[in-house]
C-alpha cells in the first residue's frame, strides 16, 4: 500500500481562492471540510490516498519543510521567512497579492532612515525584516508579534512596523503611512524536495495539473 500523501492548506483568506483551483487540478476535498463547525483538521478527498489538512499559514511552509505533508499551498512570505532548504517552490498560483511594506506613524515621515544605524520594528516577518535593514547597513531590533502590528506605534512598540499590506486600509484606519515596499507577495504550490524525488510519479503530474489549472483560470479570465 503506498502512503497517504498529504497536501496542506492555509485556513484564512487565500483558501476560497485556492479551492477552485484544487478543484480545477482534480482534487476536491470531502464535504465536511466546508464546515465551518466541523473541528476536524484532516479531510479525505475524492482522490484515494490523498488528505487535506487544514492549518495556520505559517505552518504549511513547516509541515511541508519536513515532510509531513509532501505538498502546499502558502504565500511567498511565508516562503521567503523561513527560508527552508527543502521546500521547492514551482508554481505561482497568483492569488493572494499583498506587499510586505514597511510603515510608520503619518506624523514620524521626517525621519531619515538613511541616517540611522538601529531600528526597533514590531512585525511576523523578523527574518524578511532583518534582511531589508542589513541591506541598507541599518540593524534591527525586531519585536514579533502575530497580529495586530498596527497597534505597535501608537502604544510605544516600535516607531516602525513590517507587515502586509493589500488595500491599505488597515494602515490608513490606524494613522499609518507606507514607507517602503519589500516584495511583493502571491501564494504558491509547494512541494518537499525529497518527496519529489522519492514520489516524482504521484507528484510530478500532480505539479503539472496546478500549472494547468492556472493557465485555464487565466485563459477563462
Ligand atoms: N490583506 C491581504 N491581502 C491579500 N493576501 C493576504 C493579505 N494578508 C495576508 N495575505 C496572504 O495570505 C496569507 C495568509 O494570511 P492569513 O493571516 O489570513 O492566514 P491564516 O492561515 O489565518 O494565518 P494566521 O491565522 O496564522 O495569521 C499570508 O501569508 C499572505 O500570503
Ligand atoms: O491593506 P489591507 O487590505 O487592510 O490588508 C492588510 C491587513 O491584512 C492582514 O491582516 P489580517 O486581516 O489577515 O489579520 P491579522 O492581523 O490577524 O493577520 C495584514 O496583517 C494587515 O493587517
Amino acid at each position: 500500500m503506498t502512503a497517504p500523501l498529504i497536501i496542506a492548506v492555509p485556513k484564512g483568506r487565500i483558501l476560497d481562492e485556492a479551492l477552485p483551483l484544487l478543484a480545477r487540478a482534480g482534487i476536491e476535498p470531502e464535504a465536511e471540510f466546508h464546515d465551518k463547525k466541523s473541528r476536524a483538521l484532516r479531510f479525505a478527498t475524492n482522490r484515494e490516498g490523498m488528505s487535506i489538512i487544514r492549518v495556520r499559514a505559517f505552518d504549511v511552509a513547516t509541515f511541508v519543510a519536513h515532510g509531513a505533508a509532501q505538498v502546499g499551498i502558502v504565500g511567498s512570505d511565508v516562503i521567503e521567512e523561513f527560508d527552508y532548504s527543502q521546500i521547492y517552490a514551482p508554481v505561482d498560483l497568483d492569488i493572494g497579492h499583498c506587499r510586505l511594506s514597511v510603515a510608520q506613524p503619518a506624523d514620524a515621515l521626517d525621519e531619515d532612515e538613511a541616517a540611522m544605524s538601529h531600528v526597533r520594528v514590531a512585525t511576523k516577518y523578523p527574518h524578511l525584516t532583518r534582511r531589508h535593514y542589513e541591506a541598507r547597513g541599518i540593524q534591527a531590533e525586531c519585536v514579533k508579534l502575530n497580529g495586530a502590528m498596527e497597534l505597535a506605534p501608537s502604544l510605544g512598540l516600535s516607531r516602525r512596523i513590517v507587515d502586509l499590506v493589500s488595500s491599505g486600509a488597515t494602515l490608513k484606519a490606524n494613522g499609518l503611512v507606507e514607507t517602503s515596499i519589500i516584495m511583493q507577495i502571491s501564494a504558491r504550490l509547494i512541494v518537499n524536495r525529497a518527496a519529489l524525488k522519492m514520489r516524482a510519479s504521484e507528484l510530478v503530474p500532480m505539479i503539472e495539473a496546478f500549472r494547468a489549472a492556472v493557465e485555464v483560470r487565466d485563459a477563462a479570465a
